[in-house]
């Protein structure tokens, strides 16, 4: 019925204060930013055009481009992967030749694999590409730098001579990333001015005289890093939508389970149900949480530059690598299983999941293939370990690695499966698990004459070692998150709750690393699962309380299963007959072909 809250009864069992959870998820943004972030999808996305200048361009280049940029008088697409290269940045074949006879640069596409393809606005809408091209003067190859380069006449938006642009057609499903016209360019031998090459880094003198960057190259690199740290943000909320949908209907569907006429069971309350969704509501949190700290960070880090302190730069490369790869991985997953949690319904367009699945699940791959970014993880980390030798004290995310040899000695102390509640507990198993994979490796490639070999030999162990130091990282920092003050009646407690089926379900879930690196012995395995399984009853009673804590609107999660109201068959119903397919009773093309078919005599008692 309308106006009824069908899950009245579910929210009067919470335990906590609901409006300081909801100040909690939201942190330091607001509902706005959430929106809007999803708004660019169907939109072009200014989120790398304008950065990228920001990051690479000169303050005189600045404040010729910022403008026009931010009051839309040009629409940029940041112009990088090719057909022939994405992940291997310094592969990119486009050329940007200087001319010093006429101080410009000549793009060009070398081959059919330099054809620029993906960036997204590129395809129907940008006016102008900040163009990724290797820089050829006097036929020396200076690598990959950036270049602005206009694709469209401002007047008519046609395409500039030389320039053949195109949308790469249509992508996975009907998901909503099909609004973006994900597009493909071809130079044929277009002259910009020199002081479109971005030359806040690097640059080449009226003469032709290269001058290379007094930083490091890799701030070239600035916008990805920039960008990954925003995705880890996008997971929590993407995956936040999902759990919000599929807790909700896991409270108002029931299935099986009434005895002498009681109502049937509501899925929520299967175990089952609880083992698959209570780790992903935890999992939201713990992103939302590891992406405030990311954030945080990522400013330190702007600040640090600003001032020519590159002694982060490393870590920061590495943290925002190594969680874009594992929280978009989590959410892409999670988002699958919340759509498998709602059974046949789930899998209606009208539940939103497919469509959230459709347009979320690149995020895998997008800003960087999400193995190629562990590797990168695993690169950071083998350094790490190789400089412990010379006394190097690893600082911040990679601490615990300067403990190693004390790590390397660790075995859990856990007696009671309510010893896995205690934080330290928890920290210790963690480090010492990705200690002895990262060391592991570290051993490993010792044996090899040839570094590099090794690294690509030993590469799906560095990614598993890889994957436990992010874990890590983000059991960490959802612990420091508790160590603040959390105000409100039960808020804290309950995320503890949450913190602890956060970190308990991923040791359950890798326990084989746990067991073969003899941090814990099988009974402490299984008394943290006896644990989890405590947990996921205490949580139950405030499950739809930390989904309402999301705030998320009807409109903005546009899903029947996840209403606020819980009215989900009537709307259901409702939804189904909105498609034109009901407009009439009999379907088109019913006359002309089946029709004729039941018509069709019997021949010999056969059809
Ligand atoms: C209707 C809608 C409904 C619902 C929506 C709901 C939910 C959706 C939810 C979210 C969606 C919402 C918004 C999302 C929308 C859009 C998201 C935003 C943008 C998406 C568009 C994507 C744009 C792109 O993809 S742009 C292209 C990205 N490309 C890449 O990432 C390329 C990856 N490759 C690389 O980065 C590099 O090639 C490499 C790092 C892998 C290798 O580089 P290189 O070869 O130069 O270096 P190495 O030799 O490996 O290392 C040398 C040393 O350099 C260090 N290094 C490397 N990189 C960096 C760096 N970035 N910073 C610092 N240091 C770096 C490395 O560590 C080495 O150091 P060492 O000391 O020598 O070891
Ligand atoms: C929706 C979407 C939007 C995008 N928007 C933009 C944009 O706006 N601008 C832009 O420039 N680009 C954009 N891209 C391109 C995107 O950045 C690249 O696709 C991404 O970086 C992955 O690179 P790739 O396609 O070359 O993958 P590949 O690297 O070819 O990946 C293929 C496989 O090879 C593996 N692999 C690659 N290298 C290694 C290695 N060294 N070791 C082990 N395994 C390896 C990968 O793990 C993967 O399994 C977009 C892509 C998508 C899907």
């Amino acid at each position: 019925m309308e106006g009824v809250d069908h899950l009245a009864h579910e929210r009067n069992k919470a335990q906590f204060d609901v409006a300081v959870m909801k100040a909690v998820w939201a942190g330091s943004r607001d509902a706005y930013e959430l929106f809007h972030r999803f708004s660019r999808l169907v939109a072009n996305d200014p989120e790398m055009f304008i950065p990228a200048i920001k990051a690479q361009a000169t303050e005189e280049q600045q404040k010729q481009w910022l403008p026009l940029a931010n009051k839309m008088k040009i629409i940029g697409s940041y112009t990088q992967t090719e057909l022939g290269h994405g992940s291997n940045v310094r592969g990119l074949e486009t050329t940007a030749t200087f001319d010093p006879k006429t101080d410009e640069f000549v793009l060009n596409s070398p081959t059919l694999t330099a054809t620029k393809w993906w960036p997204g606005g590129l395809g129907k809408i940008a006016t102008h590409a900040l163009a990724h091209a290797r820089l050829i003067i006097d036929d020396k190859d200076y690598g990959v730098h950036g270049f602005l380069v206009q694709l469209r006449s401002l007047d008519d938006h046609l395409t500039l001579p030389g320039i053949t642009i195109g949308d790469i057609g249509m992508k996975y499903g009907s998901g909503a990333y099909n609004t973006m016209d994900n597009g493909s360019l071809i130079f044929d031998h277009v002259r910009i001015p020199r002081n479109q090459m971005l030359m806040r880094l690097s640059q080449v003198t009226r003469e032709g005289k290269y001058v290379p960057s007094n930083v490091p190259r890799q701030l070239s690199y600035g916008t990805m890093v920039y960008v990954r740290q925003k995705i880890v943000f996008d997971a929590s909320i993407a995956l936040s939508r999902a759990v919000c949908i599929s807790t909700r209907y896991s409270a108002v569907r029931r299935q099986f389970g009434s005895h002498n006429g009681s109502p049937e069971t509501q899925v929520i309350d299967y175990k089952t149900q609880q083992a698959r969704l209570f780790p992903l509501l935890a999992s939201a949190y713990a992103i939302r949480f590891v992406s405030e700290w990311l954030n945080s960070f990522y400013k330190d880090l702007l600040q640090r530059l600003e001032a020519k302190d590159f002694s982060t730069l490393p870590e920061a490369h590495a943290c925002t690598a190594g969680l874009k790869s594992i929280t978009t991985s989590v959410a892409a997953d999670g988002i699958e299983e919340c759509r498998k949690l709602c059974g046949g319904h789930g899998y209606l367009t009208s539940s939103g999941l497919p469509e959230l699945s459709a347009v979320y699940i690149p995020a895998c791959t997008y800003e960087g293939d999400n193995v190629v970014m562990l590797l990168q993880v695993a690169r950071y980390l083998m350094k790490t370990i190789s400089q412990l030798k010379s006394g190097n004290k690893p600082v911040g995310t990679t601490a615990y690695l300067g403990r190693a040899e004390q790590l390397m000695q660790y075995h859990s102390d856990v007696l009671r499966a309510e010893d896995w509640l205690k934080p330290n507990v928890v920290v210790e198993a963690f480090e010492a698990r990705a200690a002895r994979m990262s060391m592991a490796c570290a051993q490993n490639l010792s044996k090899f004459n040839n570094p590099e070999d090794g690294f690509q030999e030993l590469s799906a162990d560095l990614v598993e070692a890889a994957t436990a130091h992010c874990q890590l990282i983000i059991v960490s920092k959802f612990i420091e998150k508790l160590q603040q003050d959390i105000p409100g009646k039960g808020v804290k407690e309950q995320l503890g709750v949450l913190r602890s089926i956060y970190a308990l379900f991923l040791l359950h879930k890798h326990i084989g690393d746990f067991l073969s690196t003899d941090c814990i012995t099988p009974k402490q395995g299984y008394l943290a699962n006896e644990q989890l399984r405590s947990l996921y009853s205490q949580v139950r009673p405030n499950a739809i309380a930390l989904v309402d804590a999301f705030n998320y609107t009807d409109h903005f999660l546009s899903s029947v299963l996840g209403r606020y109201d819980g009215n989900v068959y009537p709307k259901l119903y409702e939804e189904a007959w909105k498609d034109p397919l009901n407009d009439t009773s009999i379907p088109d093309g019913f006359h002309e072909y089946v029709q004729p078919m039941l018509k069709q005599p019997l021949h010999h008692g056969r059809l």
